[in-house]
């Protein structure tokens, strides 16, 4: 067996944070991992084998630069690179540091996880002889924690024996991977219809700011957690405080939450702790899908501020800006943590992500790089949300892998083309529209845009986490229900009925409803 190393921090107060001889090398190792949990080979290879041999050296904070802090070690035998090392400062808060680069025979250059504010020259910094490690397993669930791994929720402690992982990982092997092919309903039309999510599969939610995301995100979480069988691990990264307070109360009312965990690296946290906090998050996933055999889902808000974290460590390391000012290390950033989000056999992790697009660019480099790791993309379009037609998804520049006869059947296939078609043809002619009114259109091209408005106003959908502010009852509808409906709206049946009876609403049936209302009020009025 593999020596264990212990590391003793003089600082009380460090008890349960990251410090520990725990590495991608102690995956499945029972003793390494506190004993308790069962040793299961899993599909990861070890990028830091050699982590836990080393000997932990002592240095001294040699410059300060934010979030970036220069060590000097006495001796020439540096701690790797991704090494912890622990701040020995005679604060209340531990200062984790994470070797980033060898300057020279005796500096190394790290980023802070926690705030440097108070940090001089001269304190003394110990190496852990490790990555940075995570809490993991059961004690985990139900709590709310921050990129270490600190309980953040005024609960207890977690319990000594709790095992940790590093949050470095390979993803599994390819040939252990497994793909995604399991539709997930989501009760939300739109989604359901266009863009199926996949069981095991991943999605992303682009958009600019304000358009829907957050809100997005907080409905899907709704509408999954709840059927959800699995574990669900939520990451907040360098989002407001005030949403995550709101998601955790959210989940304690709603019964969900002690078989979730909640990582944050909210926006007031430094870009350390923004950075690392989706490599703890899935450090966790990884866990109950490899140790314990669960499907998890991971959901992430937002993955563009993890890119913008990284961009602004990247230049306090000193390294050139690439393309629009990230950071040269965009793509094998981002592939690094999208990469370990799979599925292996019998276990799928299902990742849901929210991504800001900055000054509605879709073109930009942060967006292009995630966009191109996801199995289902959903954008949202400021002009639609600007109709108030919600949830804002472009219907037109969205697309799921799932979209396929194979997978989801003739029948869906062939109504999301119709639909599609139908609105692409609205889109063409809306030029026209504008310049000459709809009358100087054809007797089809009229009928597609009367058909077309309807659908567009059928698939918004009133969600239950907007129910306070818009004051109408949430809705989730099954597939069959909004398929149904939205042939029968291809097909005429809606083209004498007001659009506004079609504008938030369930399923048809409810338009229906709605309609009739409608038309007794008029009736009521005329008399
Ligand atoms: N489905 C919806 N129904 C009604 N209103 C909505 C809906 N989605 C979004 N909104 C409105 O848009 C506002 C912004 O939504 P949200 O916070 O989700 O945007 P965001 O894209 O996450 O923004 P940011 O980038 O600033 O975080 C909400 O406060 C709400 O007023």
């Amino acid at each position: 067996m593999r020596p264990r190393l212990t590391f003793t921090s003089t600082d009380p107060t460090l008890g349960n944070c990251v410090i520990g001889a725990g590495t991608g090398a102690n995956v499945g190792d029972p003793d390494l991992l506190g004993g308790t949990e069962t040793n299961v080979p899993v599909a990861q290879n070890d990028p830091l084998a050699t982590f836990d041999q080393r000997v932990p050296s002592n240095g001294v904070v040699h410059a300060v630069r934010g979030a970036v802090v220069d060590v000097v070690f006495a001796e020439p035998d540096l701690p790797p690179i991704n090494s912890a090392l622990v701040v020995e400062w005679d604060r209340p808060t531990a200062l984790i540091l994470e070797v980033h680069s060898h300057l020279d025979q005796k500096t190394i250059r790290a980023v802070a996880f926690q705030s440097t504010a108070g940090l001089a020259r001269g304190v003394s910094v110990h190496s852990s002889g490790g990555p940075v490690t995570v809490p993991v397993g059961k004690a985990v669930l139900g709590r709310l924690l921050d990129v270490v791994g600190n309980p953040q929720d005024n609960g207890p402690a977690l319990p000594d024996d709790t095992p940790r992982r590093s949050i470095h990982a390979l993803p599994p092997l390819l040939k252990s991977q497994t793909g995604a092919t399991d539709v997930f309903e989501t009760g939300i039309k739109v989604i359901d219809l266009l863009t199926p999510m996949a069981q095991g599969g991943k999605a992303a939610m682009f958009g600019g700011a304000g358009v829907g995301k957050t809100v997005l995100v907080m409905e899907l979480i709704r509408a999954m957690v709840e059927k959800y069988e699995g574990t669900s691990v939520f990451t907040g990264v360098g989002e407001r405080s005030r949403e995550g307070h709101e998601l955790l109360t959210e989940m304690q009312e709603s019964g969900v939450l002690e078989r979730t965990v909640l990582v944050y690296g909210q926006m007031n946290e430094p870009p350390g702790a923004r950075w690392r906090a989706p490599l703890t998050a899935l450090t966790i996933s990884e866990y109950f899908r490899d140790q314990k055999h669960k499907n998890v889902l991971l959901l992430m808000d937002n993955v563009f501020r993890f890119v913008q974290a990284g961009a602004e460590v990247s230049s306090l390391l000193g390294r050139l800006p690439s393309r629009v000012g990230y950071q040269p290390t965009l793509a094998t950033e981002v592939a690094g943590l999208q990469e370990r989000i799979a599925s292996v056999a019998g276990s799928a992790v299902t990742a849901i992500q929210a991504v800001y697009v900055p000054a509605d660019d879709f073109t930009d480099p942060a967006v292009t790089t995630i966009s191109g790791h996801m199995d289902c993309v959903i954008m949202l379009s400021r002009a639609q949300a600007a109709e108030g037609f919600y949830p804002a998804i472009d219907p037109l520049g969205s697309s799921s892998m799932l979209l396929n006869p194979l997978v989801v059947g003739v029948d869906h296939y062939q109504t999301a083309e119709a639909v599609r078609q139908a609105l692409a043809r609205f889109r063409e002619l809306s030029d026209i529209i504008s310049l000459l009114g709809v009358e100087e259109l054809g007797t089809a091209d009229r009928l597609i845009v009367k058909r077309a408005r309807r659908l567009q106003r059928f698939l918004t959908q009133p969600f239950m986490v907007t129910e306070d502010f818009t004051g109408t009852p949430g809705a989730s509808v099954p597939l069959a229900e909004t398929l149904s409906g939205c042939r029968a709206i291809l097909d005429g049946e809606a083209d004498e009925w007001s659009e506004s009876s079609l504008y938030m609403v369930g399923t048809l049936a409810d338009a229906r409803t709605k309609e009739a209302a409608a038309s007794a009020t008029d009736a009521e009025a005329a008399a």
